[in-house]
């Protein structure tokens, strides 16, 4: 992997300093159950014990642990082995939702993103870094507003517009924010757009609320596309461990969901909840932030973030 990725402040160590906790206890907690003792039943029990508290939850935990213990009972394996073991298996959960997000126009027209997820997450933030990822990849990019209830997140993708070089549809606080979205779209299909992305608030207090304002977002983005939205994104904050899982649910019986993309994994991220959303929900995780900037918006790898996790060097085998 190159410098950019691998270097002190690459986005690549920012990912392993952010999952340090979790992969520091995984380490720790491998070393104690399997130094001078075999693959068994009692280890695997304390292993399986492990893998909840660093987050992936009982099912998942007990479907790594009965996967690795398959076959090599009775087996005396270096610590190394047992990491790498514990790897692949996770990588096996995760690689099906590496699925990064496409900015190409859709058939029908300009592609429609939505953007939903509690306020504070990083959804604002994570639009500016994916606006930019577009303009990067040569697309025309067009961004909305559609946080009508708080001037500030009007203002803060401004700013994130700014940034990306991106164009801002905004309307004064208090607006529909259906009445927007339509007009986002609307006006995406005339500049000619490839791909919109629409912000939306993220009052979960008023859930009642929260889920009529975005079915009818979706609704009326409808009447200008039959099939936008093409995308909904949840963003979920890493460091909020099983609480996204919450979240997911959440936010699943008030649209359809699409995908996820994960925010601050640079922090002191609970990382081995993305295993557990994987294994749960089957969402694709469209990308990872690991950071304030602008570039901290990283496209998921199944294997690097498994080998991070379980405290191993590099993405390689
Ligand atoms: N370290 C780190 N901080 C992040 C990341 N993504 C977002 N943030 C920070 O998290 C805070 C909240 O980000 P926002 O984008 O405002 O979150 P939001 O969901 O839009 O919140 P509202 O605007 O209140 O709806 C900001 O200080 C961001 O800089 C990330 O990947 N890593």
């Amino acid at each position: 992997m190159s410098e950019e990725q691998t270097g002190k402040g690459g986005w690549l160590s920012r990912l392993k300093a952010g999952l340090r906790k979790t992969s520091s206890r995984i380490g720790d907690g491998l070393a104690g159950i399997f130094t001078k003792r075999k693959l068994d039943a009692e280890t695997l029990e304390e292993l399986e014990e492990l893998l909840i508290q660093a987050d992936l939850g009982p099912v998942t935990a007990a479907k790594v642990t009965a996967a690795m213990g398959k076959g090599r009972y009775g087996q005396d394996l270096g610590l190394d082995e047992i990491k790498g073991l514990l790897a692949d298996e996770i990588t096996k959960i995760l690689e099906p939702v590496a699925v990064p997000l496409a900015f190409s126009r859709a058939e029908s027209g300009p592609r429609v993103v939505v953007m939903v997820g509690v306020n504070g997450t990083g959804k604002t933030t994570t639009l500016g870094k994916m606006a930019a990822a577009a303009v990067a990849d040569r697309r025309r990019v067009l961004l909305a507003a559609g946080d009508t209830f708080r001037a500030a997140a009007v203002e803060q993708l401004e700013i994130w517009g700014q940034r990306a070089g991106v164009p801002v549809f905004k309307r004064e606080t208090g607006a529909d924010a259906a009445g927007l979205a339509y007009d986002a779209v609307e006006r995406a299909r005339r500049e000619g757009a490839d791909i919109v992305f629409i912000d939306t608030a993220g009052r979960l207090h008023n859930k009642a609320g929260l889920m009529a304002e975005l079915q009818k977002i979706i609704r009326v983005i409808g009447k200008v596309d039959a099939s936008a939205p093409h995308d909904i994104v949840l963003a979920l904050d890493a460091t909020t461990g099983q609480n996204a899982i919450n979240q997911v649910e959440t936010f699943k019986s008030m649209v359809p969901l699409s995908g996820l993309v994960l925010t601050k994994l640079d922090g002191t991220a609970k990382g081995g909840v993305l295993v557990a959303l994987a294994d749960r929900f089957g969402l694709p995780v469209h990308a990872v932030g690991v950071g304030e900037g602008i570039d901290d918006l990283k496209p998921f790898e199944a294997r690097a973030f498994a080998r991070a996790l379980v405290g191993l060097e590099g993405p390689e085998r």
